[in-house]
């Protein structure tokens, strides 16, 4: 499991460490095992350290310090290192032994005299900042300051490059030149991202500029001009390496768009006892949450699951939710809709029984139109049915305009984040879409407050509260599981796992939120396993599921 803590979280711990011994200790471990990573990489792409290039952004904290130290440990390695200073003060130490370990520098910051050169030294190939033109500017850059050239050349020249630019001091947008130089290298690697050579990019810490406590990405609006031309005013990283815990803002989106893999360094913390932000499932917590048979067992005490979904509108929808809970390794699903609908689940699927029986969980909404009576009335019926027998359901789609003011815990609402801005607004909140994608964590953690239930937020990210406070971040699908059916799949094969542990669920309902935080996983991963690298129907996605869980359950922390 990764757990997600806030900056003032990390600090509090890093203080304790701080005073036991030299305040510098930490920043040098923490900058050593960012070059040995970033080593690794070099030695992967090229073979071997040696004659690399790195160009080093490098910020006023110490954040900025650790890019230096990391920058000097790989100039020691035979690593050509540029550093690109964004600020008139930098770490002293760091630089100077950068400069020691042969590195070399170039300042760009907003507030040199008249006439002064901002080229301490130039890049292989760079050329002084009267011939910039000889660079291929971005349009509007061309008449830009003249650290724009030598930073050309950085980039073109680099095998990596580091964002040291800000870390957890972050305060807001990056502004300034150092906006500037992160609107210039992200324009240039995203215009390189189809070439071989293009740089990888490794953040420090975390990719400047996000906000690390809840994962806001700056907006447009907040960036200098040149910013605009390249848009979100962050670095998107390919590889985030993180000191002495993972900071929630990697984990939340949308942020946790750009940060790429993570990599937490240890630096002996001690956050016993502190309750994270948010936690991250990996394979081997969802394997450990699966409901697996034993030898005992039938399919009554398997979890048998009750699913209203479907109309003769969109009948698929049914049909994906119940296959996802078959395939999923529910013990027996009792399907509720209009017979026309009941007889295509029943072609597709002979293992599901028709109509109204015990159940230990619900599965409503997939495909259901909430102004269509028969199946509107089997939702609320179900809804009722439910919390008289404490059973967990999930409440997805067409039923999320059918829930009751309050429900219990253990209901767990599915919404994407159009759903949850319109069932947050029908509560009195004004809020939007557009604002549900740019703090998830806040609105999901609002609709729980509002509603008592367990919220699922699905995105590239999806992201669970509900009881005590827990909230889950899961990250585990291609792009291509945005496909029409994906959500049905995931409502049957969360509605699998309530089943399976029904009754643990109502005892303890934060085990609903980790549940769904796995079922989301689950789903991520048989769309990857289902087509890997490729495009992903829905039902493919459940046909995955037996093989997907198979591998989880056989090796625990399994690596696809
Ligand atoms: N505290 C510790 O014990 C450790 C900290 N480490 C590093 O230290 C970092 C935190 O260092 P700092 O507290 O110095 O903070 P940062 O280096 O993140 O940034 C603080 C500096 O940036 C400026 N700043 C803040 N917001 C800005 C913005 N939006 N645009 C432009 N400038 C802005 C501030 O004025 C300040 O000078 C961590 O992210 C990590 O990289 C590591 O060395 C490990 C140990
Ligand atoms: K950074």
């Amino acid at each position: 499991m990764i757990l997600g803590y806030s900056a003032a979280q990390v600090r509090a711990a890093e203080a304790s460490l701080l005073a036991a011994g030299p305040p510098a200790e930490l920043m040098e471990r923490a900058a050593f095992a960012l070059a040995v990573r970033v080593a690794r990489e070099l030695r992967q792409r090229r073979g071997r350290v040696a004659g690399a290039g790195v160009l080093v952004l490098v910020g006023p904290g110490n954040n900025g310090g650790d890019a230096l130290f990391a920058g000097a440990e790989l100039a020691r390695r035979g690593v050509r290192v540029l550093a690109v200073l964004t600020s008139s003060s930098v770490h002293d130490a760091g630089l100077a032994a950068l400069r020691a370990a042969g590195g070399r520098v170039v300042r760009a910051v907003d507030d040199l005299p008249d006439g002064a050169v901002p080229v301490d030294d130039l890049p292989d190939g760079a050329v002084p900042d009267d011939d910039v033109p000889d660079f291929a500017l971005p349009d509007g850059a061309a008449t830009g300051p003249r650290w724009v050239g030598p930073v050309l050349a950085g980039v073109e020249s680099a095998d990596v490059v580091l964002d040291g630019l800000l870390g957890i001091g972050a305060r807001g947008p990056v502004r300034g030149v150092a906006a500037e130089v992160v609107a210039l290298v992200a324009g240039l690697v995203d215009a390189a991202n189809a070439e071989p050579g293009r740089p990888l990019v490794v953040a420090v810490d975390t990719p400047s500029g996000i906000d690390v406590d809840d994962g806001a990405l700056p907006g447009p609006a907040a960036a200098p001009d040149p910013v605009a031309l390249f848009g979100p005013g962050v670095l998107p990283a390919d590889l985030t390496v993180t000191f002495g815990a993972a900071k929630a803002g990697l984990l939340l989106p949308p942020a946790s768009g750009v940060v790429g893999m993570i990599d937490v360094v240890d630096l002996g913390l001690d956050l016993a006892g502190v309750v994270p932000v948010v936690a991250r499932l990996e394979r081997s917590d969802v394997a450990g949450l699966w409901p697996v048979p034993g030898s005992s067992s039938h399919k009554y005490d398997r979890g048998v699951l009750g699913v209203v979904a479907g109309t003769p509108r969109y009948p698929g929808a049914a049909v994906l939710t119940v296959t996802a809970a078959v395939r999923a390794g529910v013990g027996m699903v009792r399907y509720v809709g209009p017979p026309g609908v009941t007889a295509t689940v029943v072609a597709a699927r002979p293992e599901v029984v028709a109509g109204y029986g015990r159940v230990q969980a619900w599965v409503v909404g997939p495909g259901v139109d909430p102004l269509d009576p028969p199946q509107a009335a089997h939702v609320r019926d179900a809804l009722v049915a439910a919390h008289a027998a404490r059973l967990p359901v999930v409440v997805d789609a067409g039923a999320l305009d059918l829930l009751p003011d309050r429900v219990d815990p253990w209901v767990v609402l599915t919404p994407h984040a159009g759903e949850l801005a319109r069932l947050l607004a029908e509560r009195g909140e004004i809020v939007e879409r557009g604002d549900v994608e740019a703090h998830p964590l806040t609105w999901a953690r609002r609709a729980h407050a509002l509603t008592g239930a367990t919220v699922l937020l699905k995105g590239a990210t999806t992201v669970v509260v509900g009881a005590g406070g827990a909230a889950y971040s899961q990250q585990d699908a291609p792009a291509w599981l945005a496909t029409a059916g994906a959500g049905d799949v995931l409502a049957g094969l969360l509605g699998a796992l309530l089943a399976g542990r029904s009754d643990e669920v109502v005892a303890d309902p934060t085990l609903a939120v980790a549940l769904a935080a796995a079922a989301a996983s689950v789903h991520g991963l048989a769309a990857g396993r289902a087509r890997p690298g490729g495009p992903v129907a829905a039902l493919d996605v459940a046909d995955a599921l037996p093989a997907t869980i198979a591998a989880l359950l056989a090796v625990g922390d399994w690596r696809a």
